[in-house]
């Protein structure tokens, strides 16, 4: 079975010389900013909007870059698209953007789809300049919150398993582990953890092997009503995990 490696190099000043660099898109939730955003958005090569995510960049990033001019950082925050069903990005907003040149894609149409739903869709099919050999979506804003988003933000990451994409917040980050994989993830501990945990929504798990977490499962069952990992603490830094499911792997952000 091949071996997918994890890393969340995103969360730091710069990427380290360590191998090929993962190609980085972020898209933006309609959810305060997370500190960390800036830096995220200058190793993004794509910065997505979804729908009221917009609002979010024009009010909030400035106060993120407080050493800035408000104007400047505004005009040079620019997203490439904002995208959605419209209803909570504002008029004045929209228009700004779209002034600077940001593509706007009106999707009010699709009620069946989550804005993020169609972020993802849009990436994956419609921007034939991003090279996809490594791509990592980064959702800034996806997790604390109002429930029904947030399980709909996760529901996205299984409706796209075959993509990498990393849910944030200002505490923690989730993204898969899918099955079909055997998993190396390399712990960044100036920026994460030592909180984590190991999660098999949807399905149970017959079968999940870990190293390097201080509660370490041997060929042990998880399914909610049962035991699931949580509350764990990275010991190494590099955790191996192995499962017959999806599992979700979520780990702490430090407040450094
Ligand atoms: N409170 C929240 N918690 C987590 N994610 C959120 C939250 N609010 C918005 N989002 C995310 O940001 C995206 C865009 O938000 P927006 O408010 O524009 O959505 P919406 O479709 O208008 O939501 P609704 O009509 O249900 O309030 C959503 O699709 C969701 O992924
Ligand atoms: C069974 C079912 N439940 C909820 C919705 C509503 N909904 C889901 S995604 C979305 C778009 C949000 O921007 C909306 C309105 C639906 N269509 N079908």
């Amino acid at each position: 079975m091949d071996l997918m490696r994890h890393s969340s190099a995103f969360l730091l000043p710069s990427i380290p010389d360590d191998g090929p660099p993962p190609t980085y898109a972020l898209v933006v939730l309609n959810q305060r900013l997370p500190r960390f955003t800036p830096l995220v958005w200058k190793h993004a090569q794509l910065r997505l909007c979804a729908d009221g995510g917009a609002n979010r960049v024009y009010d909030e990033m400035p106060g993120l870059l407080a050493d800035e001019d408000g104007n400047d950082v505004r005009n040079r925050y620019k997203p490439d698209a904002v995208k959605g069903d419209m209803d909570s990005v504002r008029t004045e907003v929209l228009e700004f953007y779209s002034n600077l040149g940001t593509k706007i894609v009106d999707e009010s149409h699709d009620q069946d789809t989550t804005d993020l739903h169609k972020c993802i869709a849009f990436i994956r099919d419609f921007t034939p300049d991003l090279d996809k050999s490594n791509l990592c979506i980064l959702v800034a804003g996806a997790l604390g919150g109002r429930f029904d988003h947030e399980v709909g933000n996760i529901n996205v990451l299984y409706r796209f398993s075959t993509m990498r994409i990393i849910l944030l917040s200002d505490d923690c980050l989730i993204h898969l582990l899918p099955r079909t994989h055997h998993h190396e993830i390399h712990i960044q501990s100036s920026v994460e953890g030592p909180h984590c945990g190991l999660v098999p929504i949807g399905t149970p798990s017959g079968s999940t092997t870990t190293t390097g977490l201080q509660w370490d499962l041997n060929d042990t069952e998880m399914k909610f009503g049962g035991l699931i990992s949580t509350s764990n603490i990275v010991k190494g830094d590099k955790i191996t995990v192995q499962s017959d499911s999806d599992l979700l792997w979520t780990i702490s952000i430090k407040k450094v």
